[in-house]
Parts: structure tokens; sequence; C-alpha cells
């Protein structure tokens, strides 16, 4: 019963604001993009500059926990001033809630791709584009910062562009997997705070994109085939995504696998 009422005490709090709703006086809330774990995402108009820009708010039935965890991604995202990463514009508090207003990124997900639009990823392709988004991560950890949630919809493409968005688990490297976020607040991260943790992420992206083209024979699905088996590019490929998956000792470092992708782009 105490679990049901505080269900539904979480969903009244967390409602999300009203369309038309002008947050300090500027920014106009056109379109609920979503509701993540600790935030609720706007797209909004700013009546200042008449551009789209992005609110996020802290989820209130996360209480400082949220609040905190978004001052973190505000920090980390005012470090990174690159035109693959969303600008963070500003932030502050009304009404006791805290938003991040940041640059609001048009283009759609991989995902989108090959299941809206039906697009296929061949080895080259899904190389290059791997390629693009090791250039963005390389230069995160240059600046002492891991994303930690390097996952399919937090990757848009928008032609040539692309975007890497929604920094909430980002953390410097050196902190503890375990965040004390406050006195007697803490969250544990599923990822170790490492620049491997991304690298990692980045396999599974490319095996993600890689599997668009792929089509089982006798639409049988045989568990004890790996993607090793399933897959048919080359040698080179599959060298590289062993050592982002860490079957093989792992990059050191994105640039690393930069060079690697480099050498086999070239041919
Ligand atoms: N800067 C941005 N530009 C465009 N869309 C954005 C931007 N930031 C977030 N979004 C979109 O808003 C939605 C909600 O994002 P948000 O980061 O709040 O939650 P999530 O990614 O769904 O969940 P979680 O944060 O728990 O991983 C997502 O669909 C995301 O693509």
């Amino acid at each position: 019963m105490w679990a049901y009422l505080k269900r539904v005490y979480e969903a009244w709090i967390d409602y999300p604001l009203c369309l038309d709703k002008v947050i300090r006086d500027q920014y106009q809330i056109e379109r609920f993009l979503g509701m993540g774990s600790y935030g609720l995402t706007y797209l909004c108009q700013d009546r200042k500059s008449n551009q789209e820009v992005v609110a996020k708010q802290a989820k209130p039935s996360k209480g400082r926990l949220g609040q905190n965890l978004l001052r973190r991604e505000i920090e980390i995202l005012s470090l990174l001033d690159h035109p693959s990463i969303p600008r963070c514009y500003t932030s502050f508090e009304e009404s006791n809630r805290l938003y991040m207003i940041t640059e609001y990124i048009k283009g759609r997900t991989v995902e989108d791709l090959i299941f809206e639009r039906g697009a296929r990823f061949g080895e080259r392709d899904a190389l290059c584009l791997i390629r693009s988004l090791l250039d963005i991560v390389r230069f995160i950890h240059e600046k002492g910062i891991v994303h930690l949630d390097i996952r399919i919809p937090n990757v848009l493409l928008y032609g040539e562009r692309m975007t890497l968005i929604d920094f909430g688990l980002a953390a410097r490297l050196g902190e503890p997997s375990l965040l004390e976020i406050g006195p007697g607040e803490e969250l544990i991260r599923r990822r170790t705070v490492a620049v491997s943790s991304d690298l990692y992420a980045i396999g599974h992206f490319l095996l993600f994109m890689l599997y668009s083209t792929f089509e089982s024979i006798d639409d049988q699905e045989d568990s004890t085939i790996g993607w090793e088996e399933e897959l048919s590019v080359t040698r080179q490929t599959k060298q590289v995504i062993r050592k982002l998956l860490q079957i093989d000792p792992p990059y050191v470092n994105a640039q690393s696998c930069i060079e690697d992708l480099d050498a086999i782009l070239k041919d």
C-alpha cells in the first residue's frame, strides 16, 4: 500500500509542466521531450533570441539527488565547448526548481534511421560514424571527463553533423564509482569511471550498426553463434571490436582506436 501511494505521489509531482508555460519569463514550453531517470526535458522557444532551446528540470521526486545531479551536469557541460556537444546557455532556479538551458539538437538516432527510414550501415559507413563519435569522445576524455552513457539514443545525426547528448551521468576521471552527492545521498554508478567504459559502449554502438545489414538465413536465431561468426566484416574491423569490447587487450585511449580506424578507412 505504501509503495503504491509513493508511486502515485511521485507520478503527481513529476507530472510535466504545461505546454505554453513560460519559465523565468523567457522560455516558453513548446513540447515535452521526455522524462529520464533524474530529469524532465522540454523543447522551448527562447523569447529573447527566438531560438529553440532545451530546458532540463531536475525530477521533483528525486529531491536533492536530482538537483545535485543536474548541477553536476551543468558544471560538466560548461567545461565542454565543442560543436558536437550541446552548449549550456544558462542555469537558474525558479520556484525551488533547478533548470538547465541548452542548445536544441535536431537529429535522428541511428535506431530511428534503421527502423523508421530503413537505413543500413555497411562496414565502411559504420566505421566512419564511429570515427566521428571517437573524435567527440577523445575531446571529452582530454578534458578529463567520461560520458558513461554512450548509447544509441544519446547520439543524434543531422546531415553530416553528429552530436553527443545527455551528460547526466558523466564524471570526472579519477572520481570513485560510488558518487556521494550530498549528506546521506549516493549514486552507485553502473559503469566504472574510466575511459575504457566509454570505449566499451562504442564497441556495442558499432555492433548495433553492423547488425543493420545482418539477415538471418533461416529466421532461426542460434544463440550459440556470436557476432564474429554472424557478421561479415573484415578481420581488421573484428580486431577493433574485440579491443573495444575488451575481449582482447583494450585500447588505452580513443586516439589508439582512431589510428586503427584510419588505417582501415584509408584502403
Ligand atoms: N539537447 C537536446 N536536444 C535535443 N533533444 C534532446 C536534448 N537533450 C535531450 N533531448 C531529448 O529529450 C529526451 C529526454 O532526454 P533525457 O536526457 O531527459 O532523458 P533520457 O535520455 O530519455 O533518459 P536518461 O537521462 O535517464 O538516460 C530524449 O528523447 C532526448 O533525445
